[in-house]
């Protein structure tokens, strides 16, 4: 059987299955494939994709973000590589405590979610930069993500449904 991979759709965030050689792409399971095999072919993790999910982040800028000004700092001028030293500090500082990434989002994340402990509440596929959606959506619930770079700048994020 021709290797088959799984694929996400557009913004419909529905995967499907496609066939680079024969260039077939189909909706269902193809004939003949175990559920053993699909888990094993590429791309299977987007099986498990949610549709939407909830996430809080810490977001630091620095002078090469888009918006390089927040309710903490109206000129941001760190450079990049400064903010994922600070990143760092803090994320070692979390140490996986969901309240301590609160209580550090709420003091230092230059977002304006930074008023809910970082809380930017339910979203679905399209709607945040790719990056951060991509990192948010391949997170369990209650697990965080490692630093992940943005337009906005560096963040870490904790997904929380
Ligand atoms: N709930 C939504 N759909 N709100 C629109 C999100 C737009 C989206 N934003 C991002 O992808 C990044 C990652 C998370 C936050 C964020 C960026 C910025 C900060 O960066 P900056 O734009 O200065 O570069 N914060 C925001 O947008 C905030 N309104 C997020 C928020 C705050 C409070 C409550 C809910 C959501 C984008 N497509 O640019």
């Amino acid at each position: 059987m021709s290797q088959w991979e799984i694929r996400m759709s557009g913004s419909r965030g529905v995967a499907y299955f496609y066939n680079p050689a024969t260039k077939a792409s189909v909706w269902e399971t193809p004939d003949g494939l175990t559920e053993e095999e699909v888990k094993k072919l590429p791309g299977a993790e987007l099986l498990t994709r949610p549709v939407k999910v909830r996430a809080s982040h810490l977001l630091v800028k620095h002078s090469g973000s888009r918006n390089p000004s927040s309710w903490r700092q109206a000129k941001i001028t760190c450079s990049k590589a400064e903010a994922i030293e600070t990143l760092r500090k803090y994320q070692s500082q979390i140490n996986g405590s969901h309240e301590r990434f609160a209580e550090l989002a709420k003091e230092y994340s230059d977002c304006s979610s930074a008023r809910m402990g970082g809380d930017l509440g339910v979203f679905g596929s399209g709607q945040m930069q790719k990056p951060f959606e991509n990192a948010a959506f391949a997170l369990k619930i209650g697990e965080m993500s490692d630093i992940v770079e943005t337009e906005s700048g560096v963040h870490l994020i904790l997904r929380t449904e």
